[in-house]
Order: structure tokens, then sequence, then C-alpha cells
């Protein structure tokens, strides 16, 4: 090993993958220190409470709850708190001081993402996030720098473990989301505030990060339409599975082309949405199982790549984030600036009523002749083509599963707002976008 000096490392946040990371960093610095050609030295971990009972006993030395002066003293800051604030202010101050930044916090990156760069670009530094997005698997470097030099059209996956658990055990064993979420919850997986999981705000944040990496233009949270899990009930799992279909929440960022006529990408938009989809059963994304993760990218180049493994858990979450730090630490003992991403194409976002579906509707309408068509009638005159009509009498009441040829989100709804007036329409039962 050459003559450097040891790596100051500050890592703020003790909990599921804070604790984990403590860990592996106290057993494996040796190897660390042989693969950074520096030892990483583990000054402090700052906690909320000095006495907490941890998933991993950590030295009582390193354990602090002076957040503040911990960052001041770092080469490297891991933040692994989690929420926006103190995570954002102390990450400024540590770039700030010059400290380069790893965090696992996808919430922080969507919302203040660029305010984070612009500040370590002003220093040189670096804010590295591997494990913001599907934990462990490699995603954040492979659009980042892996396809830099190809067009990417489309990124669709299953980006929120939690969600995908719940959806499994709906699908396998008739299980309520209630229970599924409590035992996701104790696995690790689900957000301090498991709202952020069920209702689709951690999968929006990832798909704000993964739509300004493979767009190379800054996506807000605030574009990004968010559909959670809570509206997908046991008759809409079960109605799925008669089709021979899945139920997944996925996050799609696409690159919307302009139309005829347009060169080479101009005149492109960009847009990114997160809701619950019904996919074919041999559709790859349907074997992604329990809380795992995956992510396909389409590139024009490149085809289909596929990245798979597990997006949330303490020990495979802390292995993106050690990642992230040995390569930063590389860095130190090589010289140079960090790496800042880009966002200089500035590529328009579509609105989401312009993002094209197909839809499969079940309505409860009244057994009466005539019906069928009238309701076929009704959807035409919006501009929507059925694709396909399944009847199912029970009761007295038809179930009517109307599949739709593709159409914009804005005649969707147009059809919808109309069939809720239409007086042989009792409800609407459920709307799911389909997958082939
Ligand atoms: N758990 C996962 O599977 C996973 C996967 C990917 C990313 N992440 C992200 O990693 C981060 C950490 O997640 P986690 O699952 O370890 O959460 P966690 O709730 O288990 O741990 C967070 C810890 O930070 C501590 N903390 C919070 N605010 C603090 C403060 N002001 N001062 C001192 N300590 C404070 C909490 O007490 C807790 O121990 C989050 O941003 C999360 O979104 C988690
Ligand atoms: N709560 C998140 C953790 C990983 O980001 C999930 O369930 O995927
Ligand atoms: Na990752």
């Amino acid at each position: 090993m050459n003559s450097y000096r040891s790596l100051r490392i500050a890592l703020l946040g003790a909990g599921s993958v804070g604790s984990q990371v403590a860990r592996l960093l106290l057993e494996h610095g040796d190897e660390f220190a042989a693969r950074v050609g520096a030892p990483l030295e583990l000054v402090g971990i700052g906690v909320r409470d000095l006495d907490a009972k941890r998933d991993v006993e950590l030295p009582r030395e390193l354990l602090t709850t002076d957040l503040d002066t911990l960052v001041a003293s770092a080469d490297i800051v891991v933040e692994l708190l989690g929420g926006i604030e103190p995570a954002r202010t102390l990450l400024l101050e540590a770039l700030a001081a010059g400290a380069d930044v790893v965090t696992a916090n996808k919430a922080l990156v969507a919302a203040h993402g660029p305010e984070l760069f612009a500040a370590a670009e002003i220093v040189g530094a670096q804010v590295a996030y591997e494990a913001a997005v599907a934990g462990a698997i490699p995603i954040i470097r492979p659009l980042e720098h892996s396809l830099a030099g190809d067009r990417v059209i489309r990124v669709m996956g299953i980006v929120n473990g939690t969600t995908n658990f719940i959806l499994d055990r709906m699908h396998t064993e008739g299980s309520t989301l209630e229970e599924s979420l409590a035992i996701a919850t104790e696995l690790g997986y689900a957000e301090a505030d498991p709202t952020a999981d069920i209702e689709g705000f951690d999968a929006a944040s990832k798909a704000t990060i993964l739509a300004s990496l493979a767009f190379h233009t800054e996506v807000p949270a605030s574009e990004v339409h968010r559909e959670g899990i809570t509206g997908v009930t046991s008759d809409m799992v079960a109605q799925a599975e008669r089709a021979g279909r899945v139920l997944k929440l996925v996050a799609i960022c696409e690159r919307l082309p302009a139309g005829e006529g347009q060169p080479g990408g101009a005149g492109d938009r960009v847009s990114a949405r997160v809701h619950p989809v019904s996919l074919p059963a041999t559709h790859p994304l349907a074997a992604v199982r329990q809380a795992m993760n995956a992510v396909f990218v389409t590139a024009e180049a490149a085809g289909d790549l596929m990245f798979y493994g597990a997006g949330a858990g303490g020990p495979e979450t802390a292995s993106a984030v050690l990642g992230d730090l040995v390569s930063i630490a590389r860095r130190h003992v090589a010289g140079g600036p960090g790496t800042a991403g880009s966002t200089h194409a500035k590529l328009p976002l579509a609105p989401f009523g312009e993002v094209l579906a197909r839809h499969e509707i079940a309505l409860t309408v009244a057994d009466q002749p005539g019906v069928l068509s009238v309701i076929a009638g009704l959807v035409a005159l919006h501009g929507v083509s059925v694709e396909s009509v399944r009847q199912d009498v029970r009761d007295g009441a038809a179930t009517l599963v109307l599949g739709t040829h593709t159409a914009t989100e804005a005649r969707i709804a147009d059809v919808l707002a109309a069939l809720e007036q239409q007086d042989d329409v009792e409800r609407i039962d459920s709307v799911i976008r389909l997958i082939d």
C-alpha cells in the first residue's frame, strides 16, 4: 500500500442500513484499504440515542449525538438518516467544507438533488447515491456512465420492494395489504413512514432520479405522475389471475418521440410515472417476486438491458453504499475533482394526459339487453376503441371488463367521467393499465 493518509469517514444514522454499513466497514477495513490504497477510518457514527437497541452492536466510543461536529471532521460523509432535514443541511455543510457525500436517501436526492450537485460542483466534490434506487442493484452508475454514449428510450422497473412484497403475497397467499406491510416493516424493507411505500412516493422519487439520469434532463418530483397500491383490491388480483396476468407497481420513464419527420430525436419529450400495471404472467417483470427489484432499460444502440436484484434490506443496501464509498475513496487517493452528473439535454416534459397506454376497465352494469352496445358506443365517442370485452353475470348485476386499444390518458379520463354519468353503469370497479 502507498503512504496516503487515512480517509476519515463519518456515518450518519445507525438504522437498518447504517448499522450494516458500520459493521462491514469495521469487519472488512483491511480489504477496503487494499482496494483504495489508503485506510478508511470510521471516525464516528451519528445517532439520536446512544443507548438505543440496534441490529448490530457498535463500538460505544464511535457513537455521538453531535452530528454537526462529526460532519465537520470528515473527508467523506455517509448519510443514512432518511428524510429531508436534518440530512439536507448536514450534507450541504459537508460539501461546503469540501467533503464528499454518499447517501441512500432517494427522497432527498429527488427533492434536492440539483441543490446538492451544485454545492458539490463548487468545491469539486462528489455526491454518490447508488443505494437510492433499487438498493443493491447497480443502476445509477450504468445510466450515468456506461450508457452515456447511447440514447435511452425507456426505463421501466419494479423499484419498491415493499409494494412488490405486498402485491406478491396478495397473489400467492391472498394476504391483506396490512399484514404484508407489517412483515415488510419487520424485515427492514419499508420506509420509516410506510405511506411513502404504499402510496408510491418512494417509487416516484426513484422515477425522478432514473428519468433525470436516463434523459440528461432535470425531471422534478412534482412532474412525476404517482399512484400507489392502496386502490388494488383482492377482486382486482383475482380478476388478473383469471386472465393469466399479474399486478405490479412499476415506474416508467419514457422518451416520447416528437412524431413522424422529426430527425434524430429533435422535439422529443420525456415522461415519468408510477402506477400499478397488469402484466402477462409470462412477462419477465412478473417473475420478480417478494421484495426483489428489477429495472429494464431500452437504449437505441444497446437494445434491452435488464438489472435484477435486492432493492431493499440492510446488508443488501449497504453493499451499494460501500461501493460508492470505495469508489470515492479511490478518487481521493488518485486526486482530481469529483464527476458531476449532466442535465444539459433539458428535454421538455410531456404532460401525463398525453402518455399512451392500453387500459382495462371493470364496470358493474345493469344486466339488461343493449347495455353493452350503449357502453361501447360511449367509449368510441371519446375516440377510444375497445379491443376486448369480458362479461360475468352474478346476482342480476353484470361485471363488464373492457380492454381498450392504446389511448392517451386524457381520453381515458374523459371515458371514465362519461361512464360515471351513464345510468346503466352502477359503478367503476377498477381501472388498470396493461403492459404486453
Ligand atoms: N432499508 C432499506 O432497505 C433501504 C434501501 C435503500 C435505501 N434506503 C434508504 O436508506 C436510508 C436509511 O434507511 P433505513 O432503512 O436504515 O432507516 P432506519 O429508520 O432504519 O434508520 C435511520 C436511522 O437514522 C436515525 N436518525 C434519523 N434522524 C436522525 C437524527 N436527526 N439524528 C440522529 N439519528 C437520526 C434513526 O434513529 C434511525 O436509527 C433512508 O434514506 C432510506 O430511504 C433504505
Ligand atoms: N422502502 C424501500 C426501501 C428501498 O429503497 C423499498 O421498499 O423498496
Ligand atoms: Na442501486
